[in-house]
């Protein structure tokens, strides 16, 4: 075939897909119908992270020819997007300002159909969806050379929100300046503390000279070298490539990263307790007594129960009466009877228990 039949064939296909794309949106608005219909008057719930996390890993099991599967997986995403946006625009509340790594995890979660609501600290997302001012928040939790951004679980206590998704976020930082720069020239460098963190050996070897400080978000630093920068003065920050795109800034180094697999999760915060998938995870909060063998009886149950824990962290206890307060992930959710019968088990080992949630394990 020549070039004009070959894009005949995509002009056909295209006509096809997108006839298909609008026959779905339409489904997904009466979709959205019955659910009002079905709610009783309650808040109806339009967004389903458990259905989406089965239609994309459906996508990705009947994959074939040369398309990444998760490549397809995304387009879909998209997809999913704009029709939950049909049915109801959703506002996601996330760590801002616009330009940080939360935003691109808000945007790879819930696709580009999102309404973004930045906020300025972890504790104001919590605020944000409590008051049902957005219908849900994006905060980061752990980092893969970091460790856990514990003001996010110190915020799960004494909210009543729960954790309904994960997303996973591989890190890539970039050293951007306001223009063309010599190196040699920088004066300050300016970041997140995580970030500047995860970035040291880089730092030391190639900029020994330039002072770090840091800021309350890369997205902030990238906004100082754009507006702030006083002359006489070399500045540069460390961020993601929104940041960049954001500010419009250039690249001096990408992937200055000192471990290549660097990498944030992030959860998903919000009022509702999605349904079990099949491949799951529940995360807890628990205080234990200060005695013997309390973190022993903690986690003999899950032994017992062949049921793999995938984080387990302590936090300084708030209350005299909670000795130890821990926070823990696990596989499975908590309506499969093995958790269930788990989560039994540790409440008689706990003074304490509170389940955060049950959510799909990410996908993308
Ligand atoms: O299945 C539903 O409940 C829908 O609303 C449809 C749909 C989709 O487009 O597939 C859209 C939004 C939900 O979050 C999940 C799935």
């Amino acid at each position: 075939m020549n070039l004009d039949q070959l894009r005949q064939g995509i002009d056909d296909v295209d006509l096809q897909i997108q006839r298909l794309i609008e026959r779905r949106a339409e489904l997904a608005q009466q979709v959205g119908r019955v659910k009002k219909a079905d709610s009783n008057d309650q808040p109806v719930v339009f967004y389903r992270p458990d259905r989406e996390a089965l239609v994309l890993r459906e996508v990705i099991d009947r994959a074939q020819g040369d398309l990444p599967p998760k490549r397809i997986a995304r387009i879909f995403r998209e997809i999913m997007s704009a029709c939950l946006a049909l049915e109801e625009p959703t506002r996601i509340a996330f760590l801002g300002p616009e330009g940080t790594f939360t935003e691109a995890a808000a945007q790879k979660h819930f696709g580009s159909a999102g309404r973004p609501a930045p906020q300025t600290t972890i504790r104001d997302v919590f605020r944000e969806v409590e008051a049902g001012s957005a219908h849900y928040g994006v905060v980061p939790v752990e980092n893969s050379t970091e460790g856990v951004v514990s003001h996010t679980l110190d915020c799960f206590i004494n909210s009543p929100l729960k954790i309904c998704g994960e997303v996973e976020m591989p890190i890539h930082h970039n050293l951007m300046a306001a223009g063309a720069i010599d190196v040699r020239a920088i004066t300050q460098v300016f970041s997140h503390q995580q970030s500047l963190a995860q970035c040291r050996q880089w730092l030391d070897a190639n900029i020994p000279q330039a002072t770090r400080t840091a800021v309350t978000s890369n997205a902030e630093a990238a906004r100082m070298i754009a507006e702030d920068m006083p002359a006489g003065e070399v500045w540069v920050a460390i961020g993601g490539d929104m940041a960049a795109a954001r500010y419009d800034l250039e690249f001096v180094a990408r992937r200055i990263e000192d471990e290549p697999d660097n990498s944030t999760r992030f959860l998903v915060i919000g009022s509702i307790e999605p349904g079990p998938t099949g491949d799951d995870k529940t995360s807890i909060i628990v205080s234990l007594e200060n005695q013997p063998g309390a973190l022993y009886g903690l986690l003999e149950p899950f032994k017992d129960r062949n049921i793999d824990m995938t984080r387990l962290e302590s936090r300084p206890a708030r209350m005299a009466t909670w000795a130890y307060v821990f926070y823990l992930d696990f596989n499975g959710h908590q309506q499969d009877p093995e958790v269930a019968a788990l989560l039994d088990d540790l409440r008689e080992q706990c003074l304490e228990l509170q389940i955060l949630g049950s959510y799909p394990r990410a996908v993308l």
